[in-house]
């Protein structure tokens, strides 16, 4: 483990509640920005908060670092309530919570080193115990190379790397990451979801991802929040809410990473009965683990043709979604192979009949 950065210098001992709100409202004119959130940030988990543009993530980041006051209502940081203090009594709270942002946000005229550093030199440290430090944070982003480089020498990636490293420096009990892969590609977003993930294990850091894609959440967060219109409408483990999303805004968010009834067949989709009915099938944890197809088709021979789905691992639990098309001839099966994969644990849904199938 890095010396500097232990999970008990950056998290308060004993603390198991990083950050709480509870009932916290804050309103721009007739508009709620938020509108009652309560929610918690375990010591060392990740939690993700996700919503569309206008859901209120950037009024929940305002509050939580005290440059919004909220209307009413309590955010706690480390156990201590931040509403109604004064900005003299929030700048030592503030520093609680290191933030790496979309745009970097790094200064052009310091160099990598210093960057990182600089936390430490307002936190009054000498200089060569901020660069002692600032070393062994690029050491642990993996940038001991470009100490002396200057940002706009570094690809986006890299410059993400620098902030994460600044954000650490001065030891704080919350990374807060606004949006912080939004503007990198693909194959740089999964290098830094999995070094914000590495550190997370590595040293226990707490992490408040605040994201509008559910792919971020899904490849790092152990736990997920909806925000709609300033309201928590969803939040548990991600696995648990990607397998069975309730809330409508949840299921949008999921649609372009959980299989999706192909298009031309859902646009031909009818509700009166026709020669296959379709359903979808979505199975979680130990009810994915069998061979429920097979199964199904040694107790029910020809009763089902698989039309689209597989199987998805998160948090090192199975999820799988399949479409399936049942032959309506014997107008008994499709009541029997229902009951079959719900005796098996599986949540079944009858989408229409496929009129058109030849
Ligand atoms: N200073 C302000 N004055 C008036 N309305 C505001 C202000 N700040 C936010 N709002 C409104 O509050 C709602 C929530 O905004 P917020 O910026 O928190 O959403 P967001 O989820 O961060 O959106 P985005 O992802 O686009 O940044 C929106 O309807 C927004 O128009």
């Amino acid at each position: 483990m890095n010396s500097f950065v232990s999970a008990s210098t950056i998290a308060g001992e004993g603390l198991e509640e990083v950050v709480s709100l509870a009932n916290v409202k804050r309103r721009f004119g007739a508009t709620p920005a938020l509108d009652g959130v309560s929610l918690t940030v375990r010591k060392g988990e990740i939690l993700g908060i996700i919503g569309r543009s206008g859901a209120g993530k950037s009024t929940l980041i305002r509050c939580l670092n005290g440059l919004e006051q909220a209307d009413s209502g309590e955010i706690h940081i480390e156990g201590r309530n931040i509403t109604g203090l004064t900005e003299k009594e929030l700048q030592p709270l503030r520093r609680r919570i290191g933030m790496i942002f979309q745009h970097f946000n790094l200064l052009s005229a310091k160099t990598v080193e210093e960057n990182v550093a600089l936390p430490l030199k307002i936190e009054g440290l000498g200089k060569a115990e901020r660069l002692k430090r600032a070393a062994e944070l690029l050491d642990l982003v993996g940038l001991s190379d470009k100490a002396k480089a200057y940002p706009s020498s570094l690809s986006g990636g890299q410059k993400q790397r620098v902030g994460i490293a600044r954000a650490l420096s001065a030891r704080p009990a919350l990374l807060l990451s606004d949006e912080a892969t939004s503007a990198l590609d693909p194959e740089t977003t999964r290098s830094i979801l999995a070094l914000l993930k590495d550190i997370n294990r590595k040293l226990g850091l707490t992490i408040l991802l605040i994201t509008h894609e559910m792919e971020v959440v899904r490849s790092v967060a152990d736990r997920v929040a909806v925000i709609d219109a300033g309201r928590i409408v969803e939040e548990g483990p991600v696995w648990s809410v990607f397998a069975d999303p309730r809330a409508a805004i949840t299921q949008s968010l999921l649609g372009g990473i959980r299989p999706q009834l192909p298009e031309y067949i859902s646009a031909r989709l009818s509700p009166i009965s026709g020669p296959e009915q379709i359903l979808s099938v979505d199975m979680a944890g130990p009810a994915a683990q069998g061979a429920l197809f097979a199964d199904l088709s040694q107790a029910l021979p020809h009763s089902f043709r698989l039309v689209h789905g597989g199987i998805d691992h998160i948090q090192d639990q199975p999820v799988a979604r399949f479409f399936i098309a049942v032959p309506t001839r014997d107008s008994t099966l499709p009541e029997k192979v229902q009951q079959f994969l719900k005796a098996r644990g599986a949540r079944v849904e009858v989408l229409g009949y496929d009129a058109d199938h030849a």
